[in-house]
């Protein structure tokens, strides 16, 4: 379970959001909405350790995700804005280092099929910098076919996918969901769910 109580952050002098209180259980997605500059991706930077909030908690578990520190951030994958992939090296290599970060040793075969189920069966071995921009983004979401953090946090996962890669995602992430997963994630696309419970917040205005 993550839990945000009493959470607020401030950019220079403006408050983006204060106050703000919700928790989201395994099984459960909440789709955090509003317009640019509302605050979206600083609240997922919060939940990630990655900026710090000015005020309020953020619990793991029933634990302070401050105190659990890396225990917690074994436990989530963070899907931001700059997608990590590393240009120079193909998508296998990629994903070999994703899958070392992530503490899941699976074996290159693993990865080899996650890349084909993404669409880039064929595209394995060539650096990533010679694919597209949604062919990049597709060896990062591949990521998720990876990873098992029960919490992910995805920014805007769904930019520069074409129809075939939304539809995939958004399987990926009904899936996640219906294995009892959690998901917090922006995006301006509505997501559609097979199972489990799905929640709106919306920041700003
Ligand atoms: N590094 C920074 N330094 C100062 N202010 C920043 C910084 N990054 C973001 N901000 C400000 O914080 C506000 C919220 O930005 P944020 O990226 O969280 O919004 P967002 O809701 O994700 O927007 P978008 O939908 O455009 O991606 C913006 O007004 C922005 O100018």
């Amino acid at each position: 379970m993550l839990e945000v109580s009493q959470l607020e952050c401030r950019r220079g002098d403006r408050t983006l959001f204060s106050a703000l209180d919700f928790s989201v259980a395994p099984g459960n997605l909440l789709h955090v909405r509003g317009a640019n500059g509302s605050g979206k991706t600083t609240l997922l930077r919060s939940l990630c350790g990655l900026f710090t909030p000015d005020s309020g908690e953020i619990r793991w578990q029933g634990e302070s995700a401050r105190r659990l520190g890396e225990e917690y951030r074994r436990d989530l994958l963070y899907f931001g804005h700059h997608n990590g992939i590393k240009g120079d090296l193909t998508g296998v290599e990629n994903l070999r280092i994703a899958a070392t970060l992530d503490a899941n040793r699976g074996d290159d075969g693993v990865i080899w099929d996650a890349l084909a189920r993404i669409g880039l069966a064929g595209f394995e071995d060539l650096p990533t910098r010679m694919l597209s921009q949604g062919q990049k983004k597709r060896v990062a979401l591949a990521r998720l076919m990876l990873s098992r953090a029960p919490l992910w946090i995805l920014d805007e996962p769904f930019t520069a996918l074409d129809l075939g890669a939304v539809d995939l995602l958004q399987t990926l992430i009904a899936e996640h969901v219906a294995a009892d997963g959690l998901v917090v994630l922006t995006t301006h696309q509505e997501v559609e769910l097979t199972a489990g419970g799905l929640a709106s917040l919306h920041l700003g205005s």
